[in-house]
């Protein structure tokens, strides 16, 4: 690998083949990449000297002893050891950015809440200050549970880096784009994508078009990775060759600068003289990833009912609960619905699980008015909840032809844990107050004959 370029002041390798523009395929791959020819060391991970003079540092992302196939560890070859990235630390505030527990004794959180997006304002807002809090879960202290976030971000981050001790943070942008400067590589992000940002990896952010606005699940636990397929086999639903991650990426740059961390639902500042993100090579399979959601395959019903929805699930992070996951990113995108003698639209039901959902954009089938892109909703734990009126009046009445669900892409984040709503998405954000109603038409068909009463 001898070609490198410039890009956004990192100079990048352009990875293994010019197709993948400087993103290397796959997903928990064991990958190795370099900026400059012979950085990575061969056939060992601690030569006595490094070449370059670069320093060799791993960057453990499961314990040493986790079981091979979740061992998860980067080796970085670095102008300096993180160490020097890293000099005495102050608190800073962080009001909108909360952690679990997060419980406001004046707020309820048992409820079904709606929220249009939240938005815009003139205020200067990074990936830091912009960050908006909805609902927390479980508890950071132990490593269980997650947060919800909205983002809304109007600014880079200038000589400014990020990461967090707390939690892997998975990002699905909604407006705008953003140019993740990682450790480890530069990942672009643009609406209908996804990314998985580690736990412990170190960032800035950069706005690229703007304003941008987006939600974040700020998972405590342990790593998403992919969900068993069960019968359906080796294919279909999210595909490992689909997520990319990119290639290495440094900066060798002087600049008075500061590195914030998130470490026990907490914020801290430390100042350095120079870019942190110095790593020239690594390999490993603890690194960032994107995900083009565009590219996930539905897999559903082709005769009749509908199946759960953790069908469409592309991403899981597991708890200690077999099959009861810390959270599940579910994704309903465009597909067809051909269920016949069915009632196609999501059923109603209550859960066991905490389920918060976002619209990236058009239209909930379940949800025709009110949930609209940039907006949230939240069905907690053993909350009833399910089509509208008008949702539930369509499909019981309208003719069961092959339809196409086109132009419509939302998300579920869902937790085993509650959900608690922040003050901030109590009190702030655009909270529809009438949610509720839109229940409220469901008229009583029963009348003692069998056919109902559907006038
Ligand atoms: O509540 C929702 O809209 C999410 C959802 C979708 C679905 O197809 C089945 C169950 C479910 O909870
Ligand atoms: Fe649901």
């Amino acid at each position: 690998m001898t070609d490198q370029s410039r890009v956004s002041g990192l100079t990048r390798a352009v990875g293994i083949s010019a197709l993948h523009e400087g993103y290397m395929p796959g997903f928990g791959n064991d990958f190795e990449t370099e900026a400059l020819p012979g950085a990575l060391p061969e056939g060992r991970n601690s030569p006595q000297r490094c070449a370059y003079g670069l320093y060799g540092e791993q960057l453990s992302g499961t314990a040493f002893t986790a079981p091979s196939h979740q061992n998860e560890r980067t080796w970085c070859y670095r102008i300096r050891p993180s160490v020097k990235h890293s000099a005495r630390y102050e608190k800073i505030a962080l009001p909108y950015w909360q952690s679990a527990p997060n419980v406001d004794p004046d707020v309820i959180s048992l409820g079904q809440y709606r929220w249009d997006p939240v938005p815009h304002s003139d205020a200067p807002l990074t990936w830091l200050t912009g960050m908006r809090t909805m609902t927390t879960a479980g508890d950071v202290h132990m490593q269980v549970g997650m947060a919800a976030h909205i983002y809304l971000v109007t600014q880079s981050m200038q000589d400014a880096y990020f990461y967090s001790a707390d939690s892997e943070l998975l990002v699905v942008p909604q407006e705008g784009r953003l140019r993740f400067c990682t450790e480890l590589g530069v990942i672009d992000l643009a609406p209908q994508e996804i990314a998985l940002l580690p736990r412990g990896l170190l960032y800035r952010v950069e706005l690229v078009e703007g304003p941008a606005r987006g939600f974040v699940c700020e998972n405590y636990g342990q790593k998403f990775t992919l969900p068993g397929r069960g019968p359906i086999g080796a294919n279909c639903m999210a595909n490992r060759r689909d997520f990319k991650t990119p290639v290495a990426a440094f900066e060798d740059r002087d600049a008075a600068s500061t590195v914030t961390v998130k470490w026990q639902g907490q914020f801290h500042v430390t100042r350095i003289g120079h870019s942190p993100l110095d790593v020239v090579a690594w390999h490993g399979n603890y690194a960032p990833v994107k995900y083009d959601l565009r590219s996930y395959c539905p897999v559903g019903a082709v005769l009749f009912d509908h199946p759960d929805p953790s069908i469409f699930t592309v991403l899981t992070a597991p708890s200690g609960v077999e099959g009861t996951a810390n959270i599940d990113f579910v994704l309903f995108r465009e597909r067809w619905m051909v269920a016949e003698n069915t009632f196609r639209p999501p059923w109603y039901h209550k859960n066991v699980m905490s389920e918060l959902m976002g619209n990236i954009y058009g239209q909930y089938d379940a949800k025709p008015q009110g949930f609209v892109p940039g907006g949230m909703s939240l069905h907690n734990m053993m909350l009833p909840h399910g089509p509208d009126n008008a949702a539930f009046e369509k499909a019981s009445l309208g003719d069961l032809a092959p339809h196409k669900l086109d132009h419509t892409m939302s998300f579920m984040f869902e937790t085993r844990f509650p959900q608690h709503l922040t003050r901030f998405a109590a009190t702030e954000a655009p909270l529809q107050d009438d949610y509720i109603d839109c229940w409220e038409s469901l008229k009583k068909r029963f009348d003692g004959t069998p056919e109902g009463n559907w006038e």
